[in-house]
């Protein structure tokens, strides 16, 4: 008989900004967000702990135009205010669904949200509230992939679930690459190797060396989120 208890106590889930667009243009759709709030409920409601690094495409991209050949570090600033936006509608629609969440962001905007400050967000997960981690790593010319690598191994998360809006890692891009076939697992020396895109190398190579495995899989499908939590096969391990 399976076990039916959860097979991870601690998890840092990434989740795609652009996956919260759901089918508008840009933004923020309604529908989508309570929908990803409704999985991650689920788990939550299992008593794992939960801590949320989610991304800002969905807002970003939008103005992505208007940062044309601005300073680089200045579009990543407003890229991470992105996240800051995501992280707030995010915690919003978990409280509203009945979770506790709490925001913290990696840049002072105090009266808006807490800061990033680690013990506090360890009591926070001890309590069985989600933590949103709010504007990336704090820092340009970083990612939202590797906040959730970074904030992952700093709460002492046991798998990193990169939840997205394809079902695991391919050979290449599956969007420009019809015939591309996917991992079931692979190692973080052979996604860095291969320049795999789903991931930026900078992700990869913090989880490689603090031995912290990711999972990718695609937050369009229902019940994944859980699949993935309690053990089971869905989606694509990446692993020392
Ligand atoms: N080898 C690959 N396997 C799977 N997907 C890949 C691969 N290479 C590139 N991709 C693309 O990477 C995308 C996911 O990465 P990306 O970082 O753009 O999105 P995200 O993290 O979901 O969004 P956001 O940055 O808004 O949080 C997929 O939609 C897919 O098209
Ligand atoms: O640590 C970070 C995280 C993000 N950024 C900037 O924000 C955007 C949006 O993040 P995504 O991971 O692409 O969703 C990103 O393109 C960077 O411009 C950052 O500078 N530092």
């Amino acid at each position: 008989m399976s076990d039916p208890r959860p097979a991870h106590k601690r998890i840092l889930l990434k989740l795609s900004g652009e996956a919260l667009m759901g089918d508008d243009a840009f933004g923020i759709n309604r529908a989508t967000i309570v929908r990803m709030v409704e999985e991650v409920a689920e788990v939550v409601n299992m008593g794992v702990e939960v801590a949320v690094v989610i991304g800002g495409g969905n807002i970003f991209r939008g103005v992505a135009g208007g940062s044309v050949g601005m300073d680089r570090a200045t579009a990543d600033y407003m890229g991470m205010l992105a996240t800051v936006m995501n992280s707030l509608a995010l915690a919003d629609a978990m409280n509203k669904q009945g979770l506790v969440a709490r925001v913290m962001s990696a840049i002072a905007i105090e009266q808006v949200v807490e800061p990033y400050v680690r013990p506090k967000a360890l009591q926070y997960l001890e309590e069985g509230k989600v933590v949103v981690f709010a504007a990336g790593t704090g820092n340009p010319f970083f990612t939202t992939d590797t906040a959730a690598a970074l904030r992952g191994a700093e709460i002492g998360a046991e798998l990193v679930l990169k939840a997205t809006k394809v079902d695991g890692v391919y050979s290449a891009d599956p969007k420009t690459h019809p015939d591309a076939t996917r991992y079931s697992s692979l190692t973080f020396d052979e996604a860095i190797a291969q320049n795999l895109g789903i991931m930026d190398a900078t992700a990869f190579a913090l989880c490689r060396d603090q031995k912290l495995p990711i999972k990718v899989f695609s937050i369009f499908k229902n019940g994944a989120l859980k699949r993935v939590v309690m053990g089971e096969d869905e989606g694509t391990l990446v692993h020392a």
